[in-house]
């Protein structure tokens, strides 16, 4: 019997552009960072329902990562997640052919030829901005992160040239950002979002929970529960800003005063970072949700570093030593017809 075939791993733009040649059929491209999850799964799987092959790209885009600590937290997984792709891959395999062709995996040196990696924030090169949407949001405390997302996608969608390029509804603001980018510059690519995949507790699937640990793992909910109480009132009927985002703080605050009142040893603290709700097309303040519309309700919070790892508790990637950033998000559907 010959052995099963193995996914290409290309790390170069021109072997990327050679392979792109011989793919037959409709192309989709799922850009993840790596630290595949079920999360990026999801999205692979609606690919391969929608288009004929798959090609995925891990990358940890240095242009978006605001400090050289993030950049760092990155750990290289590519041997793994190609493993993972490839068992993914078994079960996806329609008439005994792959769905997923290869993972395109470049170097620093392929995407940023320009870029000191001591220094991206000086941003020699070409880069796309897109305001005012870019600074809001997740955009307000990281002001190049989404210059650097909509820059490397860019990028990815001209060395692949995808039909459809798949993304995640957790991180909403982005899926807006890159259909803007796709309508701005032209692009011949659609763009498709999939639903957030969530853990039974309702924390969403993200790379970054690997750091958290036990205790901080429990606390996290919070921003889904925050969010989960506001939609409730939404629903009830209630479309005032104010009133639903007093609902969200309320949640959140309990929960880290409970937090701040426990002994070092036990506790997992955060900060609130914001709770907002926004237009769902310009991300603007929304002072009274448009039934007929919806609107996005929206968070990020950080874990704080454990104060006191017992050596008996698992702390996490790291030991519990770095801050994490975690968003989510509920897309308020419409209450009443158009
Ligand atoms: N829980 C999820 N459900 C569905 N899609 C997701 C989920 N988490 C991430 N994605 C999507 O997968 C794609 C790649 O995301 P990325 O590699 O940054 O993973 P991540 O888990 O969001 O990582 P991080 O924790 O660093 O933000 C993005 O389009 C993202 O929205
Ligand atoms: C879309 C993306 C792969 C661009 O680096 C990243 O922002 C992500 O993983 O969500
Ligand atoms: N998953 C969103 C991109 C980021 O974490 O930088």
């Amino acid at each position: 019997m010959s052995a099963p075939p193995t996914t290409p791993v290309l790390r170069t733009v021109s072997s990327m552009r050679r392979f792109r040649s011989t793919l037959p059929g409709s192309v989709s491209l799922v850009p993840t960072m790596g630290m595949l999850h079920s999360g990026h799964m999801s999205l692979i799987r609606l690919a391969a329902e929608q288009t004929d092959s798959i090609v995925i790209s891990i990358y940890a885009n240095p242009t978006q990562l605001a400090t050289a600590e993030e950049r760092a937290s990155y750990p290289a997984t590519l041997e793994a997640d190609v493993a993972a792709l490839e068992r993914l891959d078994d079960e996806l395999r329609r008439d005994g052919a792959a769905r997923i062709k290869a993972v395109f995996a470049p170097t620093d040196e392929e995407m940023y030829p320009y870029l000191d990696s001591t220094d991206v924030a000086s941003g020699l090169g070409a880069f796309v901005t897109i305001s005012p949407l870019a600074g809001r949001l997740e955009g307000a405390d990281q002001p190049a992160h989404f210059n650097g997302v909509a820059t490397v996608c860019l990028k990815l969608f001209n060395a692949v040239k995808p039909h459809k390029a798949y993304f995640g509804e957790k991180d909403f603001q982005q899926t807006v950002v890159i259909r803007r980018l796709v309508q701005d510059f032209l692009v011949d690519t659609d763009v498709v979002v999939g639903e957030t995949v969530r853990e039974d507790d309702g924390l969403a699937l993200s790379s970054r929970n690997a750091y958290l640990g036990s205790r901080r793992r429990k606390v996290a909910t919070v921003l889904w529960r925050a969010l989960c109480a506001a939609a409730k009132i939404y629903q009830d009927g209630e479309t005032r800003r104010g009133e639903i985002l007093a609902c969200s703080l309320t949640e959140a605050k309990r929960e880290q005063s409970l937090q701040e009142q426990m002994n070092g040893c036990d506790r997992a603290r955060f900060e609130i970072l914001y709770l907002e709700l926004s237009d769902l097309d310009s991300m603007e303040d929304v002072e009274r949700v448009n039934p007929r519309k919806g609107a996005l309700l929206s968070g990020a919070i950080r874990m704080l570093p454990l104060e006191a790892a017992t050596g008996a508790e698992n702390s996490g990637l790291r030991n519990g030593a770095d801050w994490i950033r975690l968003i989510d998000s509920i897309v308020l559907r419409p209450t009443r017809g158009l």
